[in-house]
């Protein structure tokens, strides 16, 4: 028999390569999402409750039913420009949100958590790579509704049998290699679809936010990770906690930072045509550079970036991608 796992935000992005990493793995993922974000043909490794981590009694009827014997929790809303514009939604969807779940799971009796935390919480950091021991200070509600929850998990596991991985991911990209699922967001606002979308034809030219950022070519760095990296990294996580592991973060992040530029002319080099796109001002909130150091991960996870070379990341976008368009 499979074991069950809780996977809110299941039908999301990220949360349903991991379900798909933890079906494979052996696990029973049992995704309960809203869909406010989420599609539910994207649930396909297991079953799906639709309901909010707010809602309190839908949420206690799914554990009770699945009896999971963990919590990853992926449901958040996302967006640093979003995040800037409404942030009363990030606090009330991912911090709120968030106690509510960890409420649940204490009721609940379940022990073992892993938060989908984000480089986002670090802010502007003073220097690169970023470690985790690097101040906390983010420059964004979506960062701050992030860092709350990590603390909240901190305080409360220190009370109680709660233990938690806060994993902090650096730029999710890329779709699952054999094709099953892949990025769906509406409206998408990440660079890698929506410069790989502007090279195929699929979608508008690219905007390039800003070019006046104290980078050696002007534009923001990231540090670009494969989505499947990520899923292999929450079941490395989950072992972790069945160890007995105790209460930690850890950032996903390859090590590299790559410029928007870089990722065009990678985008141009790999789909063998160029990116139309033009300049436009700065995107508010975003940091110039944001860079891992991965040596916590392979310590204490035994994790290593495997699918995040820019290659590996643009074929597997650019295949999703022209699927979803049928050319
Ligand atoms: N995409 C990235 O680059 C990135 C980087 C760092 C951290 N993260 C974090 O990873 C997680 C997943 O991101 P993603 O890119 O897969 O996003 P996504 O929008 O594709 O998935 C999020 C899922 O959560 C669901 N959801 C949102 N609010 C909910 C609620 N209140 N109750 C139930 N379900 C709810 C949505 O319907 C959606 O299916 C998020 O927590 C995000 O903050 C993402
Ligand atoms: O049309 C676009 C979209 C993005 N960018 C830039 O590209 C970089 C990457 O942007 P995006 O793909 O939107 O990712 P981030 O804003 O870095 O945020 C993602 O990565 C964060 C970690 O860095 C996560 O926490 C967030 O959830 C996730 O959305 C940024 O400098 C953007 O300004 C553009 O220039 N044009």
């Amino acid at each position: 028999m499979s074991i069950p796992v809780l996977v809110t935000g299941g039908a999301g992005y990220i949360g349903s390569h991991t379900c798909k990493a933890l079906a494979q793995a052996g696990y029973l993922p049992i995704s309960y999402d809203n869909l406010s974000r989420g599609f539910r043909d994207a649930v396909r490794y297991g079953p799906l409750v639709v309901g909010d981590i707010a809602d309190r009694a839908t949420l206690d009827a799914a554990l009770a039913e699945h009896k999971p014997i963990a919590i990853l929790h992926f449901a958040a809303v996302a967006y640093v420009g979003e995040s800037m514009a409404d942030p009363v939604l990030y606090y009330r969807n991912n911090t709120a949100g968030a106690l509510s779940l960890i409420e649940a799971a204490l009721a609940a009796g379940i022990d073992k958590l892993v938060f989908s935390s984000t480089c986002a919480t670090y802010g502007v950091p003073k220097t690169l790579p970023i470690d985790e021991d690097t101040p906390q200070q983010p420059i964004n509600p979506y960062g701050r509704s992030k860092r709350m929850v990590e603390q909240m998990l901190q305080d409360i596991g220190a009370v109680s049998p709660l233990r938690s991985v806060a994993l902090r991911y650096f730029n999710a990209c890329g779709t699952d290699p054999d094709g099953e699922i892949g990025e769906n967001h509406d409206p998408e606002t990440h660079l890698l679809p929506l410069a790989i979308n502007a090279a195929l034809g699929l979608g508008p030219q690219l905007q390039v936010f800003g070019t006046d950022y104290p980078t050696p070519d002007g534009t923001c760095i990231r540090d670009y990770i494969h989505v499947t990296d990520l899923a292999d990294a929450h079941l490395r996580a989950l072992t972790y906690l069945e160890n007995g592991g105790a209460t930690t973060a850890i950032n996903l992040g390859t090590g590299s930072g790559f410029s928007i530029r870089e990722i065009l002319t990678a985008v141009e080099r790999v789909l063998g045509s160029p990116v139309p796109h033009q300049v436009s001002p700065r995107r508010p909130g975003d940091p110039p550079s944001l860079v891992a150091l991965a040596e916590k991960a392979r310590d204490v996870l035994g994790w290593e970036a495997k699918h995040s070379d820019i290659e590996t990341i643009v074929r597997t976008a650019a295949a999703w991608a022209r699927r979803q368009h049928n050319r």
